[in-house]
């Protein structure tokens, strides 16, 4: 060993750990990561070497590459994730939770000697800010080229952020990954390396994370869902913060007024598209902040500042074009990004089902010959894009701010064929948090499992809260208590999926997506008129901006419409949602309910 690698920290704690690691995973190698370009380099070259990677052609895509990820190995693994709680019931009824000291001894089991025949990442991370009061240091330890390569893309990383850490002696969480396929002397390596058996733990008390057996994002980028939400969530509910899984969007109006807004739409739902939007009315501006977390704090303004603690997305590539999203075809197409199980073209270049320019001819996630005729899509529905969020040419300028952005508007959404409005608009903060609470939408394929199954999904984060989902609404409410209330954003609810009866969409969506920001600033500066239904305020006729849309006004009515008896058939269903919660669900959420009752007249 070399005196550097002897003494690659002055951290203790780091040190030991990484030894502790080491010795339990039994890894050829060990690699300080230093996020150098040169590092970058070797890691995908050593990535092209293995099979992982295939280059694209730098003329179309610099710097970029091709994966395909094991056809087991694609999505977030909702049933083989768990929050070990020191206690049971801080795990509440819609998470995993087997007891920690078990679950280590089982994944001790799992790790001993997993690390044979590869070299051991050690990824020195920071969610958010290195300049930030109180950083949210991590340290990942993989053994995984691809995850520390998307690491880089995803997170602010390297010796930068491990010298501060020595600085301050920082705390951090550390996150353990691991592919769980050693390699046996003389045993040839695997494209995709990933084990059947498959865990993502958090340990809410500790603050640590043990992952195990996947490669893909969700699973294994462990600053994103494991620490960004899950964790972070614990540390928000304990330190009166709100960890989030919410874009965030900058909003000038044509008087150069500014709004920003955060959104909650479940995962493949489109945040990314809405944060990203080009607005088609016209003088109005849209510029991106974040796509999937909002990390939000009360200012000592009374205000509710939000910061996006990613450094790149990790975005769906199907349905990703130049009309749907424009700003994420640009960022990409400026390189030094990573695709995922979407197609390969014989050119070098990427892609997707609803992509422009359909190749004749491709070769598919799966490896296989594609053409326009197959009967099976080219692309995996969930595969993702990976890409530096500063080559974003809508990046707000205060993206880089510590403080982040004061919010004015919280959007909920969902996919809903049917019953959920276009867009309606909460009557107070507490109302607002019985909408997040209730928000439900039809799964996608971000999860391994059944897609087009509605279920209550509450804030988006049913995946991702990492404690008692009904204390989780409770910290919610006691957000608005504790807060001035006409300081804090005001609550919408938006639904840009709800169909008509051939099963189309009612609304366009993307760009258009804008008259409905539109309306939703001018409720906030009390200039757009609504009207009360059971439900909210929708907007009042001739309020939402339709100038030059192409709809007939019987669509805009049916998008808009509040069907009664289609409400009535969701009390059986919150009721029984609620009921999960026993003793932990807040008062103040059954009060809603029943005015929800009550105002139907059910
Ligand atoms: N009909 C319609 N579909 C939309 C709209 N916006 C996004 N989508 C669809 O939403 C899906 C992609 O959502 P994304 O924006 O990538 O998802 P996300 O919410 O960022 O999801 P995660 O990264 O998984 O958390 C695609 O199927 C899009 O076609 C819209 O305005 N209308
Ligand atoms: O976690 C992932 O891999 C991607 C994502 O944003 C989600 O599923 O919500
Ligand atoms: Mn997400």
């Amino acid at each position: 060993m070399t005196a550097e690698l002897q003494e690659p920290t002055t951290h203790r704690g780091i040190l030991d750990w990484v030894n502790e690691v080491a010795e339990l995973t039994q890894p050829d190698r060990i690699h300080w990561c230093t996020g150098s370009d040169e590092e970058w380099q070797e890691l995908t070259a050593s990535l092209v070497g293995s099979g992982t990677f295939t280059q694209l052609d730098p003329a179309k895509k610099p710097n970029s590459f091709h994966a395909a990820s094991d056809p087991i190995d694609v999505a977030r693994v909702e049933d083989r994730t768990y929050i070990c709680s020191v206690d049971e019931k801080d795990c509440g009824p819609t998470n995993n939770w087997m007891d920690p000291e078990e679950m280590k001894t089982l994944m001790r089991g799992l790790y001993a000697g997993c690390m044979k025949g590869r070299t051991m990442y050690v990824i020195p991370f920071v969610m958010g800010h290195l300049e930030a009061e109180s950083p949210m240091f991590g340290i990942e330890i993989t053994d995984s080229a691809y995850v520390t390569a998307s690491m880089r893309v995803m997170s602010r990383m390297g010796s930068h952020v491990l010298r501060r850490m020595e600085e301050l002696d920082a705390a951090y969480v550390p996150c353990l990954h691991s592919v769980g396929m050693p390699l046996e002397e003389g045993q040839a390596d695997v494209a995709w390396p990933c084990n059947d058996t498959k865990y993502i733990v958090q340990f809410p008390e500790e603050r640590a994370i043990w992952s195990f057996g996947s490669g893909y994002g969700g699973n294994a980028l462990l600053g994103k869902k494991c620490y960004a939400l899950r964790i972070a969530s614990v540390m928000a509910r304990d330190e009166g913060w709100l960890a989030e899984h919410m874009l965030i969007l900058k909003l000038t109006s044509p008087e150069g007024v500014v709004k920003f807004v955060t959104a909650a739409f479940p995962s493949a739902c489109g945040k990314t598209n809405l944060a990203m939007l080009e607005p088609t009315i016209p003088g109005w501006k849209v510029e991106t902040l974040g796509d999937d977390i909002a990390w939000m704090r009360i200012g000592e303004d009374g205000r509710l500042w939000a910061v996006n603690p990613e450094f790149g997305f990790f975005g769906v590539a199907p349905g990703t074009n130049e009309h749907t999203n424009p700003n994420a075809m640009k960022t990409i197409n400026k390189g030094n990004s990573v695709f995922t199980n979407v197609a390969l073209t014989d050119d070098g270049d990427i892609w997707w089902e609803g992509l422009e320019g359909m190749p004749d001819h491709a070769t598919s996630w799966k490896g296989e010959d594609w053409t326009p005729d197959s009967d099976q899509p080219s692309s995996h529905p969930n595969s993702r894009y990976c890409t530096p969020i500063k080559q974003c040419d809508i990046l707000a300028p205060e993206y880089d701010d510590p403080r982040g952005v004061p919010i004015d508007a919280i959007l909920f959404g969902g996919r809903r064929k049917t019953t959920v409005p276009l867009v309606f608009e909460a009557r107070d903060w507490t109302h607002g948090t019985f909408l997040g609470a209730t928000l439900s939408s039809e799964t996608t394929a971000a999860a391994t499992g059944q897609v087009g199954v509605v279920r209550r999904d509450p804030m988006a984060m049913l995946p991702f809260i990492g404690y008692h989902a009904g204390d989780y609404f409770n910290h919610w409410i006691t957000m608005g208590k504790e807060n001035d209330a006409a300081k804090l954003p005001k609550i919408f609810y938006v639904n840009w999926f709800r169909r008509d009866d051939e099963g189309g969409f009612l609304w366009p969506g993307f760009g258009e997506n804008s008259r409905v920001l539109k309306w939703i600033v001018e409720r906030i500066d009390g200039q757009a008129a609504a009207k009360e239904t059971p439900i909210g305020h929708v907007p009042a006729d001739g309020s939402l901006d339709v100038d030059g849309l192409d709809m007939t006004p019987e669509a805009l009515e049916a998008a808009l419409a509040v069907d009664a008896e289609e409400w009535k058939a969701e009390l059986p269903q919150i009721q029984e949602w609620f009921e999960k919660f026993g003793d932990n669900l807040p008062a103040v959420l059954w009060t809603e309910l029943d005015g929800l009752r009550t105002r139907l007249g059910a």
